[in-house]
């Protein structure tokens, strides 16, 4: 049986040495750090992780706040809403949830963002410096993940990594950061989406698979080969009266069967979403302490 990589658990001792720094500098009397967070609608899975985050915040003692608007709100709106963010002396990082409603380019929003407050590492300008090895705010939930293999000691030099999926929050951030000089990098990384052909020779020679799909129970034991690392990136809904919040999640791993082939597996619930969500504390630390130490 595979060991765990206990997302949940690493988050709350990353939290806490969150928490602990920012204690030192309030002590000194500076003010909190500041993260604030936009919100276009009313998505349900949008509103939890947006609550979340906030929790988040008043768990390390940062200060937090929402910017809630409504879902029919036009592009110009949200450019406006974007540019007082920008423009506030006292936030640190403030991040657009995303999907955005489709009357809205995404794209236009993302370049809106002041790249030293862009604690989504979405910005172009962040992307292209984390792409070229230079300093960056990472994407929280690739940023997660290194993490996650740092502090387990995972090796991956020289590792055949496979990442499924080539989104820009997640499968293509991820696949740069593997190939990226250094630990935990310096993978030999193969990036593959709905277009490849015969995943499965891929998926069986990976040590390390990361699926990044939104395909629930897609990864199956005879996919991979014995031994491997799996990261399940992967969160999905799936309706179920008989659960309390009226749904239960589930990864893209077919976790029981991949359970018994893998050396380690993250879980899911448990595993790279509390890990994302303790990232963007940590980039909206590194932003405040940027604009602290000026
Ligand atoms: N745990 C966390 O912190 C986070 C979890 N998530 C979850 O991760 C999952 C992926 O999210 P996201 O990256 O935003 O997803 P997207 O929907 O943006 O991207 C999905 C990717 O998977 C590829 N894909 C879809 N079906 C297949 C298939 N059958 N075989 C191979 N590739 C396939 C798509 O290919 P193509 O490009 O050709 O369309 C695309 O590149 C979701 O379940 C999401 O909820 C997302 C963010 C954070
Ligand atoms: N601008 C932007 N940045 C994001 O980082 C971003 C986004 N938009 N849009 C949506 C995705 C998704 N995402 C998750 C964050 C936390 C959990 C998380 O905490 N998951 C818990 C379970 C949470 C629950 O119980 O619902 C777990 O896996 O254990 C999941 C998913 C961030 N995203
Ligand atoms: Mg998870």
């Amino acid at each position: 049986m595979a060991n765990i990589l206990d997302g949940l658990k690493l988050s709350k001792q990353i939290k806490q040495e969150i928490k602990e720094e920012v204690a030192q500098y309030v002590n000194k009397s500076f003010r909190p750090p500041h993260l604030s967070a936009v919100l276009v609608g009313n998505n349900g899975a949008s509103v939890t992780y947006v609550d979340n985050k906030i929790k988040d915040c008043h768990a390390v003692g940062f200060r937090s706040s929402l910017v809630k608007l409504p879902g029919n709100i036009n592009e110009n709106e949200l450019l406006q809403e974007i540019k007082k963010l920008n423009e506030d002396k006292d936030l640190d990082g403030f991040i657009v949830q995303l999907p955005l409603p489709d009357h809205i380019d995404q794209e236009k929003i993302i370049m809106a963002i002041d790249p030293e407050k862009d604690v989504d590492g979405f910005h172009p300008q962040n992307f292209g410096k984390m792409a070229l090895e230079m300093e960056s705010f990472l994407p929280a939930t690739p940023y997660g993940i290194m993490t996650m293999l740092k502090r387990y000691n995972v090796p991956t030099q020289g590792k055949n990594v496979v990442v499924i999926g080539r989104s820009r929050i997640v499968g293509r951030p991820m696949s740069i950061l593997m190939s990226r000089k250094g630990y935990p990098g310096d993978a030999t990384v193969t990036l593959t989406h709905s277009k490849t052909q015969n995943l499965q020779d891929f998926t069986k020679n990976a040590d390390i698979v990361i699926t990044a799909l939104g395909v629930p129970n897609f990864l199956k034991g005879s996919m991979i080969k014995k031994g491997a690392v799996i990261i399940d990136v992967g969160i999905t809904r799936i309706d179920d009266s008989t659960k309390e919040r009226g749904f239960y999640l589930a990864g893209d791993v077919d976790y029981n069967d991949v359970s018994e082939k893998a050396s380690w597996i993250t879980p899911v619930p448990g595993g790279v979403g509390p890990m994302t969500r303790a990232m963007l504390l940590k980039n909206t630390l590194i932003a405040y302490k940027k604009n602290i130490n000026g």
